[in-house]
């Protein structure tokens, strides 16, 4: 997997560079008008931007329980200029400081604050996500094939940032916009006999359609048991927490319909063990699931499928490298210890197993396909 250049931040105008030099003002702005951090905490995230945009990496300052792993992860960089570090390592850092500059490690107010805790409230509380839960209960109207269609849909289109996932009774609609698998390719992978593992990504909407799926998993008997793989701390804004699983499921345990019975059952299955919520520290670490640690690798290949959800965990998973579009996603995965199923949406550079008509076809429509989020995908591999 070594081959193609890893994607950096160095190159003016480049997405990568974008996201450090245009969306990460923008955040923290939102931080700041978001809670009355002091002038300390302010000058903090305004020296966590003038380092990372245009700075040496510091080491970190404070003594949190991951220090010492994050000295491990950054020796080789310390004194080195930001713009040479790899896309992916970057920003695993930068927010790893943000933590550290709103003050979440710290004796004091913000401790264990979780700074981006507000916009996921407002996500949760959002109207396109209500409708979205009541649009559950269109379920009940589905046949079979078309109901795991639409479930598959939700948790795919679910990682499509500030936009309602989609679930339709129309199930023939629900293709639209994937660049590449079919539904039917993701549930030929489960056949009961062993723990699916889900490795999740975003907070509210995304992580209630992945609560659905997972209850589907468990009500079709495609999955005796599943574990939920969660971020141990805040992280990439949205990343879903085990506080942001609890609140998520209290949302649909209130719900009406179909939201309420999901949520319920959910609850009992956290209760029986069926559910098993995870928060393991390599999840907030700046490495590829190539460097899997063993306990992790070990669960992995003991798991029927991992469903690997949304952009950064695909990034992880493929390698954030400018592989061709066509390399077959069964090549890039082949490091990964079991059945594997990806469900993103595009929003980076990378992407990996598409068909050589589909990736020209994008190419020449001209419109940044790999990172403006219309487009998604469903990859699938039965491992060896
Ligand atoms: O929530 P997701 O799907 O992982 O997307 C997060 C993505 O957003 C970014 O942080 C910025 O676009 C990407 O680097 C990252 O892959």
């Amino acid at each position: 997997m070594a081959d193609a250049p890893l994607i950096n931040i160095a190159e003016p105008g480049s997405f990568a560079w974008r996201v450090f030099h245009e969306r990460h003002p923008v955040m923290i702005e939102r931080l700041c008008a978001a809670h009355p951090f002091g002038p300390d905490v302010r000058d903090e995230l305004d020296a966590l931007l003038r380092e990372s945009t245009a700075g040496v990496v510091e080491p970190l300052r404070d003594d949190a329980p991951d220090h010492d792993a994050w000295s491990a992860w950054t020796a080789e960089r310390i004194g080195r200029p930001w713009s040479e570090a790899p896309f992916l390592w970057a920003e695993s850092y930068f927010f790893r400081k943000l933590l550290a500059a709103t003050g979440f490690f710290a004796p004091g107010p913000w401790r264990g604050v979780d700074p981006f805790a507000p916009m996921k409230r407002a996500e949760l509380a959002n109207a396109a996500t209500g409708e979205t839960l009541k649009a559950l209960d269109n379920l009940r109207e589905l046949d079979e094939a078309e109901r795991d269609a639409a479930v598959v849909q939700a948790a795919v289109w679910g990682n499509q940032a500030d936009l309602a996932f989609q679930l339709s009774t129309d199930a023939g609609n629900t293709g639209a916009g994937l660049v590449a698998g079919r539904s039917e390719d993701f549930w030929s992978l489960f056949d009961g006999s062993g723990p699916v593992h889900l490795v999740a990504d975003n907070a509210a909407g995304e992580l209630a359609a992945d609560l659905v799926l997972v209850d589907h998993l468990l009500t079709t008997g495609r999955a005796p048991r599943v574990v939920l793989h969660v971020k141990p701390s805040p992280y990439y804004v949205s990343d879903a927490t085990p506080t942001d699983v609890l609140e998520v499921l209290n949302h649909l345990a209130k719900s009406s319909g179909m939201a309420g019975e999901v949520g319920h059952r959910i609850r009992e299955s956290l209760r029986d063990g069926r559910i098993e919520v995870r928060a393991h520290p390599f999840f907030c670490a700046p490495l590829d699931f190539g460097d899997l640690p063993e306990d992790l690798r070990d669960e992995f290949a003991s798991a029927a499928v991992t469903i690997v959800k949304g952009d950064l965990n695909y990034r992880r998973l493929v390698g954030d490298r400018h592989w061709p579009a066509t390399m077959p996603f069964a090549d890039a995965v082949s490091h990964f210890p079991g059945p594997v199923a990806a469900l993103r949406v595009l929003k980076s550079e990378v992407v990996v197993g598409l068909d050589a008509g589909t990736a020209s076809a994008l190419d020449a429509g001209g419109e940044p396909w790999r990172t403006n989020g219309s487009r998604a995908l469903i990859q699938t591999c039965p491992g060896g």
